[in-house]
C-alpha cells in the first residue's frame, strides 16, 4: 500500500522511517481511491481505514467529517449493531444484553454485519468506526474478509473527557449511563488497546490527540 503511494507522490514516500506513516494523512486520504486504482491485480479492492478509540472518544464526530471531506464511506459497526438490536430476533436480544454489559458481540455476527454492508456500496474506501474491538475480532476481519486495513486511525482521549463526552451525549443509548461506561472503559483497556498496540507495531497505526474542539481535532488529524 505504502509502495504505492509513494509511486504517486514523493512526499509520501518520505515516510517517517520508523513507522511508514506519511506526514500528512490529508495525502493519504486524497490519493486513497488512487492507490486502489494503481492496483490491476484485484477486481475490487477498497481503501481500508479503521478507526479506534475509547467510548467518547470522537470517532463518529470525526469520521462524519472525515467522509464528507474525503469521500469515504462510513461504516460504523456499533450502528450496524444497534440496528441488528433493533430486530425482535434471539439474535437481537443477545446484542442488547452485550450491547448493556458494554461487550463485545462475537466476531462472526459482527464481521458478518460489516462484510454485508461493504459488498452492498460501491464505495471504493471505508472508514470503519468502532471495530477491530479485540484481537479476536481483528482475526476474524483478516480472516472472513481476506485483506488488512491500509490505515488505523486512534483517537486518543482522557478517560475523563470521555466519560463527560458520552454523558453528555443524550441519543437515547442504552449503553450511554455511568455503570456501562465504566465496563466499556475496562473492555477498551483489556481487549483494544491491545489491537491499537498490534498495528502501531506493524506500522499502520496514526495516533490523534482527540482533545479541544471537533475543527482542532479535525485539523490535527490531517496535519
Ligand atoms: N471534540 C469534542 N468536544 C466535545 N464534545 C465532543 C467532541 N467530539 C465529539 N463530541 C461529542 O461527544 C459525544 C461522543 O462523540 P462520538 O459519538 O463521536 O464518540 P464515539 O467515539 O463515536 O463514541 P462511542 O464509542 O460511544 O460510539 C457526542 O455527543 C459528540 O457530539
Ligand atoms: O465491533 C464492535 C462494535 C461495537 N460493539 C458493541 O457495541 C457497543 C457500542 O459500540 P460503539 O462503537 O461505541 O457505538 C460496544 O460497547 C460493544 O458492546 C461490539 O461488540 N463490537
Ligand atoms: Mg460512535
Amino acid at each position: 500500500m505504502w509502495r504505492r503511494l509513494g509511486f504517486l507522490s514523493p512526499a509520501i514516500s518520505s515516510s517517517k522511517r520508523q513507522n511508514r506513516i506519511p506526514e500528512s494523512l490529508k495525502l493519504v486520504m486524497l490519493f486513497a481511491t488512487d492507490a486502489v486504482k494503481d492496483d490491476i491485480t484485484a477486481s475490487r479492492r477498497p481503501f481500508i481505514t479503521f478507526v479506534l478509540g475509547g467510548p467518547g472518544s470522537g470517532k463518529g464526530t470525526q469520521c462524519a467529517r472525515i467522509a464528507s471531506a474525503f469521500g469515504f464511506a462510513h461504516l460504523s459497526a456499533g450502528d450496524l449493531l444497534r440496528e441488528e438490536m433493533s430486530c425482535d430476533s434471539k439474535k437481537g436480544k443477545l446484542i442488547r444484553d452485550i450491547i448493556m454489559e458494554g461487550k463485545i458481540v462475537p466476531s462472526e455476527i459482527t464481521v458478518h454485519l460489516i462484510k454485508e454492508a461493504i459488498m452492498s456500496s460501491s464505495a471504493d474506501r471505508f472508514l470503519i468506526d468502532g471495530f477491530p474491538r479485540s484481537e479476536e475480532n481483528r482475526i476474524a476481519f483478516e480472516t472472513i474478509i481476506g485483506v488488512e486495513p491500509n490505515l488505523v486511525l486512534f483517537f486518543d482521549c482522557p478517560e475523563e473527557e470521555m466519560v463527560k463526552r458520552v454523558l453528555g451525549r443524550n441519543q437515547g443509548r442504552i449503553d450511554d449511563n455511568i455503570e456501562t461506561i465504566k465496563k466499556r472503559l475496562k473492555v477498551f483497556e483489556m481487549l483494544n488497546l491491545p489491537v491499537i498496540n498490534y498495528y502501531s507495531a506493524k506500522g499502520k497505526l496514526y495516533k490523534i490527540n482527540a482533545t479541544g474542539t471537533v475543527d482542532e481535532i479535525f485539523e490535527k488529524t490531517l496535519t
